[in-house]
């Protein structure tokens, strides 16, 4: 956590020079590693921890909100809650942007009001509207030419050449594995920055799409789907650039939250669980609250230069 008031309020570090870092990142060939984080708090422990970015999922954002990922949350709401949490850290954040809000148009606006507020980058899926969360059965893909139109008008409505287009295909469990590939590459063909392998079965799947594909490449490690979870060394072995885990956390938090008010509700007390809470003390080191107290003793003991 940095020192001083520097990054107070919102990240010490300006958006483009977090976008720069996010492209030297996948040109540099290391894999990122990038956990949702369901709120600014979770980003800035996500940053704590040492990852490499931050990413926004659809699914968790939706859940929070307590509404399925079907694609019912609307652009405003997913550029509010997206653009608080890449404010709170100094990484790189990658959102899902769904299949963009509507038809190219929407997509391009989408682009633009995700760069405004702050995000690194974000993703597009070949779905169509309503979508479905991509290790469900009984989803469907758009043909390849609105898929390419949508990432043609994403492309060209950013003005930071280093806000990250990520073209999602769903392919693989609609057409097939080859399909999917042939989609990828037509895909970064019409600009894509970053291709997101949904729903791949294996690792001999996740070799044979990095061996066809000459872009970036991100695996998606969700629990309780379609994908066998691979570790990072299986992922950097493979050269895959990016790895998310995007509803760990929120997984990992219910989950906490659950059985601790099952335990409360059938002891009458939360006493035996304090060890596995986050600390008042440790949530006020993520929040910076002594910072905050210095910043405020600075201002009320300011006196005019000169008196
Ligand atoms: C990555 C994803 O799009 C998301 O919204 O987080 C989901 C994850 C999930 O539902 O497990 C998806 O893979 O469709
Ligand atoms: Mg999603």
């Amino acid at each position: 956590m940095s020192d001083g008031t520097n990054g107070l309020f919102n990240s010490g570090v300006s958006d483009a020079a977090k976008r720069a870092d996010l492209r030297a990142a996948l040109d540099s060939g290391d894999l990122q590693r990038w956990p949702g984080a369901f709120s600014p708090l979770v980003a800035k422990i996500v940053a704590d921890a040492g990852f490499e970015g931050v990413y926004v999922s659809g699914a968790a954002l939706a859940a929070d909100l307590g509404l399925p990922d079907i694609g019912l949350t609307t652009l405003t709401e997913v550029v509010t809650r997206g653009g608080a949490i890449a404010r709170a850290t100094d990484l790189p954040t990658l959102i899902d942007a769904d299949t963009g809000f509507g038809e190219p148009m929407s997509a391009a606006r989408t682009v633009a009001s995700l760069e405004d507020a702050g995000l690194a980058g974000c993703h597009l899926e070949d779905q169509v509207n309503p979508k479905r969360c991509g290790h469900l059965d009984g989803k469907e893909v758009v043909p390849v030419d609105d898929m390419l139109r949508r990432i043609v008008a994403a492309v060209g409505a950013r003005r930071d050449p280093n806000f990250i287009v990520c073209a999602r295909t769903d392919a693989r469990g609609v057409e097939g594995l080859d399909a999917a590939i042939d989609r990828a590459k037509a895909y970064v063909d019409a600009g894509a920055d970053l291709i997101f392998t949904e729903a791949l079965a294996d690792e001999r799947e996740f070799e044979t799409f990095r061996k066809a594909v000459d872009a970036p490449l991100l695996a998606n490690m969700t629990e309780f789907g379609k994908s066998q979870l691979l570790t990072t060394d299986q992922l950097r072995n493979l050269g895959f650039n990016v790895v998310i885990y995007p509803v760990t956390t929120l997984r990992l938090a219910m989950g906490a939250v659950e059985s601790g008010l099952a335990a409360i509700a059938a002891d009458g007390t939360q006493e035996p669980l304090l060890d596995s809470m986050q600390h008042r003390a440790r949530l006020y080191e993520f929040l910076r609250y002594s910072d905050y107290n210095a910043f405020d003793q600075n201002l009320f003991t300011y006196t005019k230069p000169g008196k």
